[in-house]
């Protein structure tokens, strides 16, 4: 590590460590531990492991995450195209795990961009129940909506909003909901120089500012007896144990629960023992903080909105074994608030400024999908029809619920209509199996065929290489997978693969 850690910083942490503080300081000496996470939305961890290309080591705190060997590039291999894994740092997987996410779970990640987290609750969501994941900074949505995308999470909405906006959008809404807070940064010093340029002795003091009023909201938006975990990258006591302390003082409804882990998590500081910190110089992974927090169940913390589920705006199966609820929308905040009236959708799928969805464009529209439906993939996907102009989003929620909410993506991004016809859209590529399209192609990773695929390269493909379901045609769109795992759109017609994979996702 090249740059000068602030002598503040030390003296903080020699303070924090006593004679611990040697073998931690040690650790700037060493290369941070790379990590990749299957995503079991796409491949199981087993057939990951007896097909990767580089040697995987366990994470002992995430089953489904794996330490990269110095030098290896999991992002160069048409894998890491296919969304078979999400490169992240060790430690960072920690928090989900202590989530407990089940499929059916309406859950929130309130600082999701750009996604790992997110990425990780889907695979657990196993596209059952609801995953909201926000990023207040705007430039940040964008990676976090196309790593949604890669990874093929079909029951996800990317909102750009402040959090106590989403609380009284939902009040009272979410089993479980993930605080990856903003903090200073300390626990990544040895991996992100910038964080060390950026920190001053004032920073931890700002960020747990920051964190104490998204804590607040997280908790209105949680339903009674709901979970949040809260976690931060710093070692700074007043941004962990002292933010914790602090909400849980105002909070008496919540109970800070042992975090445990695999026996890798050292205890909290000082009074809250029950949290769990990872330490770099006791663990394989950079410096980490976690802490869940459970309600009790009583619907006094929730105010006059404490019956979570007569609000419900949520078209998904609940597991309350609830049907389906009517569209409302949540909170009464249908009067537009900051974003003005109507959701927003931005990038491929994005309306054109004021214009609303149209009662007969959108029936056309939905007709167009279903014909695609029935001719490509023989079966339609479940969900609620959102529109924004000619793009059509297949949504756990119906559109009301965002009414007013700075909305990046209403759901899963199906595609959008041109004079008059279906054109299916990228991300709802990365999110089919094979057997639920009528046409597919599998290219191999070892042959350079998939990396062509990858640049965008036309390929001559014999027909006898498609495989049709039988009462399909050859010619028309065509899956194309990586070693049976879907990347993305073609078109085949005599022999020719024209390619359909979008520029901006291309291999360079
Ligand atoms: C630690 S990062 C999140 C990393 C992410 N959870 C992941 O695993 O990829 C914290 C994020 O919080 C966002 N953020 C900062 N202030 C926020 C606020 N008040 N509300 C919501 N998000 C905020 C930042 O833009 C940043 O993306």
């Amino acid at each position: 590590m090249a740059a000068q850690l602030p002598s503040t910083f030390i003296e903080r942490m020699k303070e924090l460590l006593g004679t611990e503080y040697e073998q931690f300081a040690d650790t700037y000496k060493q290369t941070p531990y790379g990590g990749i996470r299957v995503n079991t939305l796409k491949i199981t961890v087993q057939e990951l492991l007896e097909r990767s290309p580089f040697e995987l080591q366990p994470i002992p705190w995430c089953p489904t995450g794996f330490y990269t060997e110095d030098g290896t590039r999991p992002g160069k291999h048409p894998y890491y195209h296919a969304g078979l894994y999400y490169i992240q740092e060790p430690s960072a997987m920690a928090p989900v795990e202590l989530l407990n996410v089940q499929p059916g779970d309406r859950v929130l990640d309130l600082c999701a961009a750009p996604g790992g987290k997110s990425t990780q609750i889907a695979a657990k969501l196993q596209g059952q129940g609801l995953l909201i994941s926000n990023d207040l900074h705007p430039e940040r949505t964008k990676a976090l909506a196309k790593n949604l995308e890669l990874y093929g999470v079909r029951n996800g909405i990317v909102l750009n909003e402040s959090p106590d906006r989403i609380a009284a959008a939902f009040p009272g809404f979410f089993d479980r909901i993930l605080i990856d807070a903003p903090c200073s940064g300390e626990g990544m010093f040895r991996k992100d120089e910038d964080m060390v340029k950026q920190w001053e002795p004032g920073t931890p003091r700002k960020y747990a500012d920051m964190q104490r009023d998204i804590l607040r909201s997280a908790a209105e938006a949680l339903t009674p007896g709901g979970t949040i975990v809260y976690s931060t990258c710093t070692f700074a006591p007043e941004e962990n144990e002292g933010s914790i302390l602090e909400f849980l003082a105002s909070h008496p409804q919540f109970t800070a629960v042992p975090a445990g882990g695999a026996g890798s998590f050292s205890p909290g500081l000082g009074e809250l023992p029950e949290a769990a910190r990872l330490w770099p110089h006791k663990v394989k992974g950079e410096g980490h903080f976690m802490a869940v927090l459970r309600h009790d169940g009583s619907s006094a913390a929730q105010g006059d909105t404490g019956n979570a589920d007569t609000a419900l705006p949520v078209s998904v199966h609940s597991k309350r074994g609830k049907a389906p609820m009517a569209a409302k929308a949540p909170g009464g905040r249908g009067d537009g608030g900051r974003g003005g009236k109507g959701g927003r959708a931005s990038g491929k799928g994005s309306a054109p400024k004021g214009r609303e969805p149209q009662g007969s464009g959108e029936e056309a529209a939905l007709a167009a999908f279903a014909e695609f439906c029935r001719e490509q993939l023989g079966w339609q996907p479940d969900g609620c029809p959102v529109m924004f102009g000619d793009h059509l989003y297949i949504s756990p929620l119906p559109k009301e619920a965002l009414d007013g909410l700075k909305t990046i993506r209403p759901g899963w991004y199906v595609g959008h209509v041109r004079s008059g016809r279906f054109i299916p859209g990228h991300p709802l590529a990365t999110a089919l199996k094979p057997s639920e399209c009528c046409r597919s192609l599998s290219l191999s990773s070892g042959n350079g065929e998939a990396v062509s695929y990858l640049k965008g390269e036309t390929l001559a493909i014999p027909e006898q290489r498609l495989s049709v379901k039988p009462e399909s045609t050859s010619k028309g769109y065509v899956l194309v997978c990586i070693d049976g795992f879907s990347a993305g759109w073609a078109k085949w017609q005599e022999g020719m693969l024209k390619n359909e994979y979008p520029a901006g996702w291309r291999w360079t």
